[in-house]
């Protein structure tokens, strides 16, 4: 661990943005597990795309490295919300960027798998070429190119739709909320994914940047399925009929932005995650779920 160079004993922080978003909420949780002092920002506390305001924070707290959890993710309202979206996902992280830059300081921030157009049949790896199909996409892939032709060393880690038992955003939860109520669920059964478990993704993501890794990644549990099976096999495990469930083609769901049929997530440079089924059974654990095993 580094020490601050004036502080003698202050540890040196990693500075975190977007402090209380799902992703920012998990970062500072398991940076404390792992014993890696960190500070938090909110919006508040520092608005990535302002340059102005990024300076002030990185000057205040000088941390060792920066990594930025921060952005818009609501990929249906990003349709007629494209210069909000823009701003979060594309112009801040390429300030966070420059910043980091300027100040060699180690930058990791996030994308997306819907920065890719589903229309290859096997799964999306580093080196395959992106060409997303909805506002949101675009935002991230706009942000991307903008942190790798301002910062080349800095660490962009691709992931997919996230799944974890400590905020109540995510679609795992609101299948098992739908599955206690016995509230019918209409789940997609023509798209596919490789769901992350957003503690997997954060010390995937965090060993990644201890490694001084640079450029893009994927981290995604390893495997796939559509939205309809995950919630099959999340009510299944939880111990759950499955009958309020709804397969339904995306097409009828009704959803203002285009997914792609697939946007499964692999890596070609060896960071694999554990499967889909595994953290899935860790997440209703960590839920205080009794996970029921599966017949063979
Ligand atoms: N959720 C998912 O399934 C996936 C997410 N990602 C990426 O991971 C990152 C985090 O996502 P997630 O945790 O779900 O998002 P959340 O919406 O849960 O959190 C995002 C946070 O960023 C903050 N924020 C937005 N704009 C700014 C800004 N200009 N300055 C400072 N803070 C800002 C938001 O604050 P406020 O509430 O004030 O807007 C919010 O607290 C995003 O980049 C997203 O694209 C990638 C793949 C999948
Ligand atoms: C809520 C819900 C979603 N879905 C499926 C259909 C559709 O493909 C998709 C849309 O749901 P969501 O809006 O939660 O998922 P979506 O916005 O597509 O999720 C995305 O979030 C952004 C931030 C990302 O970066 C992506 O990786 C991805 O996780 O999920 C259902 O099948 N039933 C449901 O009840």
């Amino acid at each position: 661990m580094q020490l601050k160079p004036d502080s003698g004993t202050q540890p040196v922080p990693l500075l975190i943005a977007g402090a209380h978003g799902t992703l920012g909420q998990a970062l500072s949780r398991l940076c404390g597990v792992r014993g890696l002092p960190a500070v938090a920002l909110s919006r508040a506390d520092m608005d990535i795309a302002d340059p102005e305001s990024v300076a002030r924070a990185l000057d205040k707290y000088r941390p060792w490295a920066v990594v930025n959890a921060a952005g818009y993710v609501r990929v249906d309202e990003a349709e007629t919300d494209e210069e909000r979206c823009f701003r979060e996902n594309a112009t801040g992280p390429a300030v966070l960027a420059a910043a980091c830059a300027e100040r060699e300081l180690p930058f990791l921030t996030f994308s997306s798998d819907l920065v890719f157009d589903g229309q290859q049949d096997e799964p999306y790896t580093e080196s395959s070429v992106p060409n997303p199909l909805n506002v949101y996409g675009r935002s991230k892939l706009a942000g991307e190119q903008a942190v790798l032709a301002a910062y080349p060393a800095a660490l962009v880690v691709r992931a997919s739709a996230f799944f974890s038992a400590w905020d109540k955003f995510n679609f795992v939860h609101f299948v098992l909320e739908a599955a206690r109520h016995n509230q019918p669920f209409e789940a997609a059964d023509d798209v596919r994914i490789s769901p992350s478990y957003v503690p997997d993704l954060v010390n995937g993501a965090l060993d990644l940047l201890l490694d001084e890794a640079s450029g893009i990644w994927h981290l995604a549990n390893l495997g796939a399925c559509t939205w309809a099976e995950l919630a099959h096999m999340a009510a299944r495990k939880a111990g759950f009929s499955e009958e309020f469930i709804i397969a339904r083609p995306t097409a009828e769901l009704g959803l203002p932005a285009l997914r792609p049929r697939q946007s499964v997530l692999m890596s070609e440079k060896g960071m694999i995650q554990p499967s889909i089924d595994d953290a899935l059974e860790r997440c209703l654990a960590e839920l205080g779920i009794a996970v029921v095993p599966v017949s063979v």
